[in-house]
């Protein structure tokens, strides 16, 4: 696992090195250093063109270009102001060094001169703006960002590609999109979400001293990012010794004369995700259209209301039935309104795992106005539960609703506002966007975002299956519940890519997705274990 900082305390990781010994003179060599070391690794390098910005982050480019100089490459830099009127103290020393050894510089070029420099160059490092970047990028910086990207160079950023916000993941003005981010002492949740996912390339970690690793675990990671070998705590040994029950038995609550779909689709989601018995729970007056779709999976029909969902005489059988199951999904399709809360609530009562998903999540929502942070004893209880919000379900759940969270850290953090009023219990709060983290008591985890196809109506209720399905197969220890929902969440994104090899990278639709779960699970068991023994997944082909 690899723990991610807020930048602030980033800040603070940096002010501990210089209190342990290690100058911010001496980090910003360091930080150079990695930039330099890593484009002389591209090898057999044409001209190198650096962009340097006035603050640290343009420090580290003089540095880079100095030592690249150094090491024979041809080398120039481009900057917005005279080196020696940079504002800040390293970056002007830095600055000095790298001009007194002869690395020629271009003060304010215009955009055609930039151009020109741009198309002889084979790299290009971004040192415009790093972590004190704010805002959008100003002039001349947002015509630099637009240059670098116009001139097809490869691109090495230094610590955050600019104009990406490396705290939020938003780039509102615009960002240079790097092959490559060299990122200083430990990743940023920024470069993991939002914009920062298209435009970072691949991430390439600089530690700059051995004393980082401890003190950035010690500013208190807002999250980590799971390895694959990580998950080889989620893997049972297989075995022939099991029965369809023992297997795992699911219980999906949910549709609506409405949303007959969500339901069906959870049903078999959890079905091919492994669970050994599935049983569908519906409204009666869509049974029948649901049974249709479903060969395998007994559908049990219920009293239906005038608003075409549960009625108040279904509760009891539900509650019935989920109390021998090894796990419940409720939610999908399955519309609020009175009666439903009251299923959501009865079910929170039950000693068994529990996913809420969708109108789950929203009856949790209208049960609580809006403030289930407020309300942690409705969710107290023994047995697993997961809640499954995207951000809009978030917002409303934690008192935002006409403003949901609008990053990842965001998100992360009103999902910790539910976790921790809720306290010490088993409960893991799955905060889905386009990137996801899974929220547990003592840690949020993000695994490895899928790929944005699953931006698609129902492809939530897909991984509310997967889950329940994971969930069902035994005793989930509350240490292992956010890593068994991270599995979740790769599985789902790995049967996405499979998904788009069939249907196309914009075709897929959620229902694509449940046919490819089966191999998703094997793949991603069998990449474990590869991680595990040390093997990539490519070697192990
Ligand atoms: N963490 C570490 O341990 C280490 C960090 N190091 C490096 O330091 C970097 C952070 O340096 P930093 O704090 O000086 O900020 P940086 O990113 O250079 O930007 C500040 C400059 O940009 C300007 N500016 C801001 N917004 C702008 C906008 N919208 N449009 C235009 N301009 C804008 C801002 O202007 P101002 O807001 O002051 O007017 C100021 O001049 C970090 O990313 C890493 O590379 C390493 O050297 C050593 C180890
Ligand atoms: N851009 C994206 N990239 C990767 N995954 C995404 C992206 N957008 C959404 N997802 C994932 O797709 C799923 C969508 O779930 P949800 O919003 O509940 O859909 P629905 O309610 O239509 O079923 C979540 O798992 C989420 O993390
Ligand atoms: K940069």
């Amino acid at each position: 696992m690899q723990p991610v900082l807020n930048v602030e305390d980033v800040r603070k990781v940096e002010q501990d090195l210089t209190l342990e010994g290690v100058s911010l003179a001496e980090l910003m060599r360091r930080a150079g250093h990695a930039v330099a070391q890593e484009v002389l690794d591209l090898g057999n390098l044409g001209p190198v063109v650096v962009l340097c910005g006035t603050g640290n982050n343009g420090g580290d480019g003089w540095v880079a270009a100095e030592l690249m100089a150094k090491a024979g490459a041809q080398v120039e830099v481009m900057t917005p102001v005279e080196p020696e009127s940079l504002k800040s103290p390293l970056a002007l020393m830095v600055a000095q060094s790298a001009v007194n050894a002869g690395v020629p510089f271009f003060v304010a070029p215009s955009r055609d001169e930039l151009d020109a420099h741009l198309a002889q160059a084979a790299v290009v490092v971004d040192a415009l703006l790093g972590t004190g970047f704010h805002g959008e990028p100003a002039a001349p910086f947002d015509i630099w960002i637009d240059a670098v990207n116009a001139s097809g160079a490869h691109v090495v950023a230094v610590d955050v590609p600019s104009g990406l916000s490396a705290q939020t993941g938003h780039a509102p003005g615009g960002a240079v999109f790097a092959d490559t981010t060299v990122t200083m002492i430990c990743l940023k949740p920024g470069l993991l979400s939002g914009r920062g996912r298209d435009v970072c390339g691949a991430i390439v970690l600089a530690p700059l001293a051995e004393q980082a690793e401890r003190l950035v675990v010690e500013a208190d990671p807002v999250a980590w990012r799971c390895d694959t070998a990580d998950y080889l705590e989620t893997l049972r040994e297989p075995t022939a010794d099991v029965d369809k029950y023992s297997r795992g038995s699911v219980l999906v609550v949910g549709g609506s004369t409405r949303f007959p779909g969500a339901a069906v689709m959870a049903a078999m989601a959890a079905a091919r995700s492994g669970a050994g018995y599935v049983t569908l729970v519906v409204p009666d007056r869509i049974a029948t259209v649901c049974r249709t779709h479903l060969l395998e999976i007994p559908v049990v029909g219920l009293p239906t209301n005038e608003e075409g969902m549960f009625s108040a005489g279904a509760r009891t059988e539900i509650v019935k039935m989920a109390e021998q199951r090894s796990c419940v999904l409720c939610g999908p399709g399955m519309g609020v309104c009175a009666d439903t809360v009251s299923v959501v609530s009865s079910l929170l009562e039950c000693d068994v795992p529990l996913v809420l998903d969708a109108d789950a999540l929203n009856a949790l929502s209208r049960m609580t106005t809006n403030r289930l942070d407020n309300f942690p004893e409705l969710i107290r209880r023994e047995a697993p539960l997961v809640l499954t919000p995207h951000r809009r379900e978030l917002g409303r759940l934690v008192g935002q609703p006409g403003e949901p969270p609008s990053s990842l850290t965001a998100a992360l953090e009103a999902a910790r506002r539910i976790v921790w009023a809720d306290g010490g219990s088993d409960i893991c709060v799955v905060a889905k966007g386009e990137s996801t983290g899974c929220v547990g008591v003592e840690i949020a985890l993000l695994p490895k975002p899928g790929p944005a196809c699953l931006a698609t109506a129902g492809s939530g209720d897909v991984l509310g299956g997967i889950m329940a399905a994971l969930l069902a197969r035994g005793v989930v220890e509350n240490d292992v519940l956010p890593l068994v929902c991270a599995f979740a969440c790769e599985v789902h994104g790995f049967a996405a890519n499979l998904a788009a090899e069939a249907h196309g990278s914009r075709g897929v639709m959620a229902s694509d997705l449940i046919g490819n779960l089966g191999l998703a699970l094997d793949a991603m068991e069998e990449q474990v274990s590869l991680a595990v023994a040390g093997v990539s997944p490519e070697e192990g082909e």
